[in-house]
């Protein structure tokens, strides 16, 4: 899976060139900077909520970078037992220990050779082998285990982690020699819910998920647009995902997105804040609006209000949906 989002797109050669794709413009000045950062051999260090694009950014680094075409080899710390980090990373020669393949392996460091190591949750790296790591980068050479001879590498470095890692040093869970090793720059991706492309996104991934455009209704589209979406781009895709399997057609609404319709802005609160021309007069509608009605222990003049609309209009809409006025 390689999301296109605008990241792909804006290498340094072509800094000039508009973005072909919409995309949020806080990122793609962040991915200008990393760009610009990552070619002088400065490595990244990405911030963010959980599932808010990290991985995504940093391949997006690695298509725009002069590594292009490279390996990208991409590690998660948090992933692995200690002991499996310890070989994945820098890999083994030979009869090393038992059960080592007679072989030897590289490891994912001496794999990035020539392109991008990404090392994502890099807060979660055991004490003892973030001093390996250090030496690493400090000398520029790997030495598998077991081995006594160190190969030389050289590969760009982005690191990830949804924790700040200088809470972590000051806690003694992480090195602040590595810490500033590793913090070259710093990128903190916004949340989801702070994105001024979550339009574009939504219509992309749900594309992407039924293999065909999809419309939104407008509620649906409201329920999306407002949803605060704590796991981000991740949650955002098996949202659609859902979506995208249980509309029959090519539209999407309010129905096929149950995972939504719980939460706090709630699929009735999106449909009856709708401007109502666009609102369809169905049963649903009336259901929504009664929702919103009791919710707001029929205090009309609010409704009206988070509705956008005059206290007649309300009245208007709730005779012709048949909710009464004295309704209990
Ligand atoms: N720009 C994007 N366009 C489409 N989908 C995206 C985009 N960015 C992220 N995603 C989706 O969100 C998922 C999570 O993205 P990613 O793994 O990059 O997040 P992360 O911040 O690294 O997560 P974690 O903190 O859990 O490691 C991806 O698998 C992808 O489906």
């Amino acid at each position: 899976m390689s999301p296109a989002l605008c990241l792909a797109h804006p290498r340094p050669d072509a800094a000039n060139e508009p973005d072909r794709e919409a995309c949020d413009p806080v990122i793609a000045a962040q991915l200008r900077t990393a760009l610009r950062v990552i070619s002088r051999g400065t490595p990244l260090l990405l911030r963010g909520e959980t599932g808010a694009g990290k991985e995504v950014f940093a391949r997006g680094v690695h298509a725009g970078s002069s590594a292009a075409g490279r390996a990208f080899i991409a590690i998660n710390c948090a992933g692995l037992p200690e002991g499996l980090i310890e070989s994945e990373l820098f890999g083994y020669r030979g009869g090393a220990f038992t059960g080592a393949d007679r072989g030897g392996r590289r490891g994912k460091i001496l794999q990035a050779n020539g392109g991008t190591l990404f090392l994502d949750e890099i807060g979660d790296m055991p004490l003892a082998l973030q001093a390996r790591l250090l030496r690493v980068l400090d000398e520029r050479r790997v030495t598998p285990l077991g081995s006594e001879e160190s190969i030389p590498v050289n590969f760009q470095l982005v690191s990830a982690s949804h924790r700040e890692l200088g809470a972590l040093v000051e806690e003694g869970s992480f090195r602040e020699d590595l810490y500033y090793r590793l913090n070259g720059v710093e990128i903190v991706l916004p949340p989801l819910r702070e994105r001024a492309d979550r339009r574009e996104l939504i219509d992309r991934i749900l594309a992407e998920e039924a293999g065909a455009p999809v419309l939104l209704t407008p509620a649906a589209e409201m329920l999306l647009m407002n949803h605060p979406w704590p796991g981000n781009l991740r949650q955002m895709r098996h949202v659609l995902r859902a979506a995208a399997a249980l509309c029959d057609g090519n539209l999407v609404d309010v129905e096929h997105l149950p995972a939504l319709r719980t939460t706090p802005f709630s699929a009735a609160r999106a449909r009856a804040q709708l401007p109502l021309a666009e609102a369809a007069a169905d049963a649903e509608d009336r259901a929504a609006l009664l929702d919103l009605i009791t919710e707001q222990r029929w205090n009309l003049t609010r409704v009206a209000k988070m509705q956008g609309v005059s206290r007649n209009t309300l009245y208007r809409r709730m005779k012709r949906l048949g909710i009464e006025l004295d309704g209990d």
